[in-house]
């Protein structure tokens, strides 16, 4: 039984690059990013680890990376589901915006309240409490059977996304999941429990 479950943020994107608040804009990435993208194929290659079923978002920086990945542990064809219950956090009136010139407007103070707290909305957009509120019924209804049947799932998907649900597999509070930073292209390999719990979470930097 193995019950893996690899979350991997995507590679560095064009707009990660220009420091633009992102969001559902739908970017490439960056080359850096590409290469990001397969040292994480390299790295669960070197795991041995084999797919049963990918999971993405309905944006092509995160479905870049996931067939990157794929392609990197010799399961280019194997079948992956698309959905935007796994998209970036919509950041609303901020996308497209740069972070520093927003940290101007606002003070760094706001922004950081936007970027990371728990259930404040940026103007027009979603809380990682409603980024979270998609995330994890998608995750319950569509993703876990397949790690609980026995296999093994990759997730290439956003930092925010991740993070949702994340906090929920880790059962932080609002103030923990503030401190939490995920790295593009770094896989975190969970192992569950039959009953759904966490065994053993691994992150592959
Ligand atoms: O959407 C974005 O701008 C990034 O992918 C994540 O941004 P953040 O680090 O500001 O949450």
């Amino acid at each position: 039984m193995s019950r893996t479950l690899v979350l991997v943020r995507h590679g560095q994107s064009e707009w990660n690059l220009k420091n633009l608040f992102t969001g559902w804009r739908d970017v490439d990435l960056t080359e850096q990013g590409v290469a990001e993208a397969k040292a994480a194929g390299e790295k669960l290659k070197a795991r041995g680890l084999k797919f049963d079923i990918a999971f993405t978002s309905a944006l092509k920086r995160a479905q870049r990376t996931c067939q990157l990945i794929l392609d990197g542990v010799g399961q280019g064809d194997l079948k992956t589901v698309r959905d935007q219950a796994l998209n970036e956090r919509d950041y609303g009136d901020l996308s497209g915006l740069n972070k520093d010139d927003a940290r101007k407007k606002w003070g760094e103070e706001q922004v950081h309240i936007w970027r990371r707290s728990y259930d404040v909305q940026p103007p027009g957009g979603e809380s990682l409490k409603d980024t979270g509120a998609r995330v994890w019924p998608y995750y319950l209804h569509d993703l876990q059977p397949h790690v609980l049947a026995g296999g093994t799932v990759l997730v290439a998907a956003h930092g925010n996304s991740l993070r949702a649900l994340i906090m929920a597999l880790d059962g932080l509070s609002g103030e923990e999941v503030v401190g939490m930073e995920l790295g593009t292209g770094v896989p975190i390999v969970y192992r569950l429990n039959a009953d759904s719990t966490v065994a053993s979470k691994e992150v592959l930097a």
